[in-house]
């Protein structure tokens, strides 16, 4: 096959595909709603025929005038009163149609925000982690609600042009049938290569989304007040704003360049429409010079032949539209169909009962890592190496090392953001995996180091720990005092229901300790065996932080906690202390027995200790201290 064959194949191959997922969108928005969607289908038909509709009756009107002497003046009449019922329709249906395709347009939007949204809470960790997925999310975020809509009435913009132009053809080939076969063979010679430059423009956009992606961030870090302070004190905006117009920049010099090219295309295509159009034009206007046609003909097959031609061309263009609209449909259907990284979702996805059944009873009173290990994709080593541990109930556990040492990621196995790990997690002596995973998510209960400031109430900042607790105050309150926050939420001016953050009307902003004391809280209102801080007092005092940690000691009496903690006055409180480095437990026992053994832990010690002590003032241990 030459390369023009493979060429006019592939082409035709996606024009298949293009109608294909036409249909499937038509189907969803059928299904969405089945009365709007017929009354809109009905409305393109009639709006396709309409055009020639107002031709016959101009035509029949201008034929009527100039045979008024023989045919009377009451056909006359009837030909202006068709003239205007044909025209007050064109304008009721029009108006009509923009309601209903308005209605169609936001429910259409909506569903498709919706199944996004559906769609990225399924995904897991792994995924927003992988910069494909986040490219595919970014697209199908900012595409859904217009795209699809736009591909709708483009499919139905060609289904009408096509009415309008077959049945002016009709009228055509009534008078001569080639004049048709002519048109019809230019148009088609500009839909390809017109097709062809559209690929291109489609390959440049993808190509484009990753840096997309960065231009969008070079305008977060501008424009959020997250970024306000250092972008500020830093004086970042004149680099960043350089960076943001370097990428806009290079894009429009790529636009620029396919423009130019779709332009030379397109002119060179119109004037060989314009000349055989004009050449035509002047066939008829020469039968009406020779008196074979009359006045209202000659109006009518010069209206066919525009009508013809301009319809023809807007099916071109429609056609185009609608395959690039459709490659980016192609793209959102893509994405919707990503399979999830996230171990709950799959198990769902399984459908296959859990191996170990839990009832309403069921708590976790045992957890133990067997030989875990793991490996974050696209790194050359494991993060976590071959790691044992058991933890009981009635135990805390203190977690300590140097920054990467892998503390936070060992907290994410256990909570199973990850799947593909090595080695087991015990759960009462079963495999974690054998148990309904939401389910044992469910009764941790966790703070992260990168835990979220909900930009909503106090009410929802502590309630989203226990959704169906959310209404229950009494419990909120508690959930704060054993956080040491409750006074602080007394003094709000709504209390539990004043608005937190800076970002919407009326917000309170708290300081990162109260914050951090919020998010404590949160994993403290829900009814968990196993409480998991990452760094939970990094943003606290000293004095706030033995508080806390105090009375975290007393509420784990009947449960089991682990934190992660760069503070040896902390760490000291557990009843077994985990040190690890590079991926492993490199020591593990309680203060007493890591002092004697004097290894890491009690290097740390001494290097914390030493800077309280006149010698030692300044000097900080290299992965502790506040981030
Ligand atoms: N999502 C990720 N993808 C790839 N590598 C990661 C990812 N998250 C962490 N890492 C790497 O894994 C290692 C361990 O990270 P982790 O966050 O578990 O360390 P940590 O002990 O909690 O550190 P810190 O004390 O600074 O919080 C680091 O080298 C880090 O670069």
């Amino acid at each position: 096959m030459t390369n023009g064959q493979e060429g006019v194949h592939h082409e035709l191959r996606s024009v298949l595909r293009s109608v294909l997922h036409g249909l499937q969108l038509f189907q969803l928005i059928f299904r969405m709603n089945k009365r709007y969607t017929l009354t809109s289908v009905l409305l393109y038909i009639i709006q396709g025929i309409m055009p020639v509709a107002t031709l016959i009756v101009t035509q029949n009107l201008l034929n009527g005038v100039s045979m008024a002497w023989k045919q009377g003046e009451a056909w006359l009449i009837t030909q202006f009163a068709l003239f205007i019922l044909v025209f007050v329709m064109k304008n009721v249906i029009s108006a009509v149609q923009s309601y209903v395709d308005g209605i169609l347009q936001t429910l259409l939007s909506n569903t498709l925000n919706i199944m996004v949204c559906e769609k990225s809470t399924t995904l897991g960790l792994a995924d927003y982690e992988n910069s494909e997925v986040n490219d595919q999310l970014k697209r199908a975020n900012q595409e859904s609600s217009y795209r699809p809509y736009q591909l709708y009435t483009q499919m139905a913009g060609i289904a009408s042009s096509l009415i309008t132009m077959l049945s002016s053809a009709v009228l055509l080939i009534l008078w001569k049938w080639w004049v048709v076969l002519v048109i019809f063979i230019i148009s088609t010679i500009s839909f390809y290569s017109l097709l062809k430059l559209n690929r291109e423009q489609f390959r440049i956009y993808m190509d484009r989304t990753p840096l997309n992606r960065q231009t969008w961030y070079m305008t977060y870090l501008l424009t959020n007040d997250s970024a306000f302070k250092e972008v500020k004190l830093f004086q970042l905006g004149p680099y960043l704003l350089n960076r943001y117009r370097d990428f806009l920049t290079s894009f429009l010099l790529v636009d620029r360049r396919i423009l130019m090219k779709y332009t030379r295309i397109k002119l060179l295509y119109d004037m060989l429409e314009i000349a055989l159009l004009f050449w035509l034009i002047w066939l008829v206007i020469q039968e009406a010079f020779h008196k074979e046609i009359l006045i209202g003909s000659l109006y009518g097959y010069i209206q066919a032949i525009t009508l013809s031609q301009s319809q023809m061309q807007a099916m071109i263009h429609g056609m185009i539209k609608f395959s690039q609209s459709n490659l980016y449909m192609e793209q959102l259907l893509q994405f919707l169909k990503v399979p999830t990284s996230d171990p709950v979702q799959r198990q769902k996805q399984l459908l296959t009962p859990p191996k170990v059944s839990c009832d309403e009873s069921f708590r976790i009173e045992q957890i133990s890592f067997e030989g875990v290990s793991f490996r974050y994709s696209g790194q050359s080593r494991d993060t976590i190496r071959n790691l044992h541990f058991t933890l009981a109930k009635g135990q805390t556990i203190a977690i300590v090392g140097k920054n990467g040492s892998g503390k936070s990621t060992l907290v994410k196995l256990l909570m199973q953001l990850y799947a593909d790990y090595q080695g087991v997690i015990k759960v009462n002596g079963h495999n974690i995996l054998d148990y309904d995973l939401q389910q044992i998510q469910e009764r941790i209960g966790i703070v992260f180091q990168d835990f979220v400031h909900y930009e909503m109430s106090v009410r929802h900042n502590i309630g989203f720990g226990s959704m169906d607790k959310l209404e229950q105050d009494e419990q909120l309150l508690d959930a704060a005092k054993c956080a040491a926050i409750d006074q602080t939420i007394k003094q709000l001016p709504y209390g539990l229901d004043t608005q937190l953050g800076r970002w919407f009307e009326e917000g309170f902003q708290l300081s990162g300790g109260q914050w951090q004391r919020i998010a404590i809280a949160r994993a403290f209102f829900r009814s968990a065996d196993v409480y998991i801080l990452d760094e939970p007092t990094s943003f606290l005092d000293p004095l706030a932080e033995q508080n806390l940690l105090q009375l975290f000691q007393d509420l784990m009496k009947e449960r089991m906690a682990i934190f992660i903690t760069h503070r040896i006055s902390s760490a000291r409180l557990a009843d077994k202390i985990l040190v690890m480095d590079n991926g492993q437990i490199v020591e593990q026992g309680t203060h007493a027995e890591l002092i004697k053994l004097d290894g890491i832990y009690s290097q740390m010690y001494r290097v914390q200790a030493s800077s309280f002590t006149d010698e030692g003032v300044g000097v900080e241990y290299a992965g502790g201290g506040r981030k």
